[in-house]
């Protein structure tokens, strides 16, 4: 909690002190309406006293009430704003720090825990940043100041209040034990909620096809009561509290008058009066410590629960990047060459690596295709190169650099990646594919469209203009690639990426594609994973993995005669005559 104070600028702590003189100031007229109440008190008890003199002090209390008033409303309003400011700089560090995040942070953490740690844990600190800091600042001012108010009144009064106190923190005390581990549950199992909520949401047409909401919704059922759970457990232990609070303070009342009344039957007659006058003022002093400790309370209720929050951000804050920029800026004499050099790689936390040893060279212009059976390692193989994780043994080297000596923005200017899922943002068309810090205009996306076969579909659409929904829904599988494809060709990369990105296009409109892209991109490097043979066939090379080993690179007729696996795959997909025909041509 107290790093988080790290975000606050000097004058911001300049306000902060601003805070407490006003929370010094409310304190000080709260503090002073016992003492007109005692005159009050004092005058309707006196025979022949002025009815003017109880009005002026009447008047008195309701000034000091309103003045009261502002110093709480402009202390507020302080605490309130530096709360809101630091947690908007918080968020910001966090949002920064988390979009520098390799694949590897993001599989650590997940998705659902990063929104909860953004969202529910900031908000978290943001309560208790303005709720508690004010009561952090009211309560001590409030407990010395009243404390020093009555020290010299009687000490039966005195020691009984600090025995209404000494109960309050002992419940306070032990309530805390129970309530505080509870805390870190509750924000862990909102994590796994925030994760079962969003794979539903995001899953409900799978969920529906299979009639699958009872399991689903069993599952949901689940993690929504474990987290009520452990909140109504947390809700009703707190709950407890605040009849204790009202029964203590009752007592107490009534311990002062009953003291009061001994003391002042064996008083003498002059005392009385005064007695009576200093038995009411007692008596609302002693309700002020006591609210004050009860606001420590309420404090310290808070503030683990920040604390677990703060501890959660902290945590993705401090996490080291597993991708670490170096500074090389991509100026280089060789272009378009993508070269893997004795390439070991296993996933963090794996045992096994999933690529072994692979080693070619692309040279600028060439196209090199990735074939292989499922989770034989070709999309881990391309995810090296624009570095969304490192090699573990070996170098991938771009343009003869390699890429761990690049600054992370110089790689990706050099490179059109399209993942295996297409990724469309809530926006417009135009927004979509002029996406990077490079200005691209309507012509240029125009272009992109037209090589990527969108052209016709856009058209039809609104143009640039058509609304994208969030992740492209209002587009068929097969529009979204071409779109994502687009984006990339927008892009005017030396290197392209394609991740199975053809796979949702009929036969046709990947041929179109290709043959769009060979002639209005000669110039770029091409690295294809596909599935369809017929995709690949063309290639300058094709490189076959098996099991993460690469069994054969060379072309489609090479590999016919050398790679078995390569023959395997390509007979199963196009028959003999087929791949002869396609051979030759
Ligand atoms: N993030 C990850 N963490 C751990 N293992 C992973 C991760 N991603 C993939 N793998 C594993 O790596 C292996 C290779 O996966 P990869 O996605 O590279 O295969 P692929 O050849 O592209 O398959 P496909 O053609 O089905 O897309 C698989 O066994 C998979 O289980």
């Amino acid at each position: 909690m107290r790093q988080l104070f790290r975000y606050y600028r000097p004058k911001e702590y300049f306000w902060l002190l601003a805070a407490l003189v006003f929370v010094f100031f409310q304190v000080y007229f709260n503090l002073k309406l016992p003492d007109y109440m005692s005159e009050i008190t004092q005058l309707v008890e006196t025979e022949g006293s002025r009815m003017a003199d109880i009005r002026a002090n009447g008047w008195e209390m309701i000034k000091c009430a309103f003045a009261a008033l502002m110093m709480a409303v402009i202390s507020s309003y302080i605490v309130t704003k530096l709360s809101a400011t630091l947690t908007y700089r918080v968020r910001r560090q966090l949002y920064e720090h988390i979009t520098k995040f390799g694949m590897a942070e993001m599989n650590h953490f997940s998705e659902s825990s990063l929104l909860t740690r953004s969202t529910n844990d900031i908000t978290q600190i943001q309560l208790f940043l303005s709720m508690g800091m004010q009561l952090m600042m009211l309560a001590p001012v409030t407990a010395i100041w009243a404390v020093t108010k009555i020290w010299n009144k009687s000490w039966e009064w005195s020691a009984l209040t600090g025995l209404a106190v000494v109960i309050l923190l002992a419940v306070i005390i032990i309530l805390m034990k129970f309530v505080v581990p509870k805390f870190k549950i509750i924000q862990k199992l909102t994590d796994a909620l925030n994760q079962n909520t969003r794979e539903n949401l995001i899953g409900l047409r799978v969920i529906r096809a299979f009639n699958a909401e009872a399991y689903q919704e069993k599952k949901f059922e689940h993690s929504n009561e474990d987290v009520t759970n452990v909140q109504m457990f947390t809700q009703k232990a707190l709950a407890t509290l605040q009849p204790i609070m009202y029964l203590v303070m009752y007592f107490l009342t009534l311990g002062i008058y009953l003291i009061g009344a001994n003391l002042i039957q064996s008083a003498m007659m002059a005392d009385k009066l005064s007695l009576f006058g200093d038995m009411v003022v007692f008596s609302s002093y002693a309700l002020q410590i006591i609210f004050a400790f009860l606001m420590l309370a309420a404090v310290f209720m808070m503030m683990p629960r920040a604390q677990v929050s703060a501890a959660r951000i902290k945590e993705v804050i401090d996490m080291p990047l597993s991708i670490q920029e170096d500074d090389f800026d991509g100026e280089t004499d060789e272009k378009g060459t993508v070269e893997f050099k004795n390439v070991t790689f296993r996933y963090p936390g794996a045992e096994e690596p999933i690529l072994k040893n692979i080693s070619f060279k692309i040279k600028k212009g060439q196209t090199f295709a990735f074939v292989g059976s499922t989770g034989s390692g070709k999309s881990t193989l391309i995810q090296l190169i624009p570095r969304f994780y490192d090699v573990t043994e070996g170098q991938v080297l771009v343009d003869g650099v390699d890429v761990r000596s690049y600054r992370q923005n110089a790689l990706y200017d050099k490179i059109g990646y399209v993942f295996q899922k297409s990724m469309l943002f809530n926006g417009t068309i135009r927004e979509n594919i002029a996406i990077g810090e490079k200005p691209c205009s309507d012509e240029q996306i125009q272009r992109a469209l037209k090589i990527a076969q969108a052209d016709d579909f856009v058209a039809r659409k609104s143009g640039l203009d058509t609304p994208v929904a969030q992740r492209g829904a209002n587009f068929s599988g097969g529009q979204k690639q071409r779109l994502a494809i687009a984006r990339a060709v927008a892009k005017d990369p030396e290197i392209y990426v394609f991740d199975d990105s053809f796979s949702a296009l009929d036969y046709q409109t990947d041929a179109a594609l290709r043959r769009a892209l060979k002639e209005n991109c000669s110039s770029a490097t091409v690295l294809i994973v596909a599935q369809r043979i017929g995709t690949v066939l063309n290639a300058d090379q094709i490189v076959v993995l098996e099991q993460g080993e690469c069994v054969g690179i060379g072309t489609h007729k090479e590999l016919m005669e050398t790679c078995d696996v390569y023959r395997e795959i390509a007979l199963s997909q196009l028959s003999k005559e087929e791949l002869e025909h396609a051979s030759h041509a």
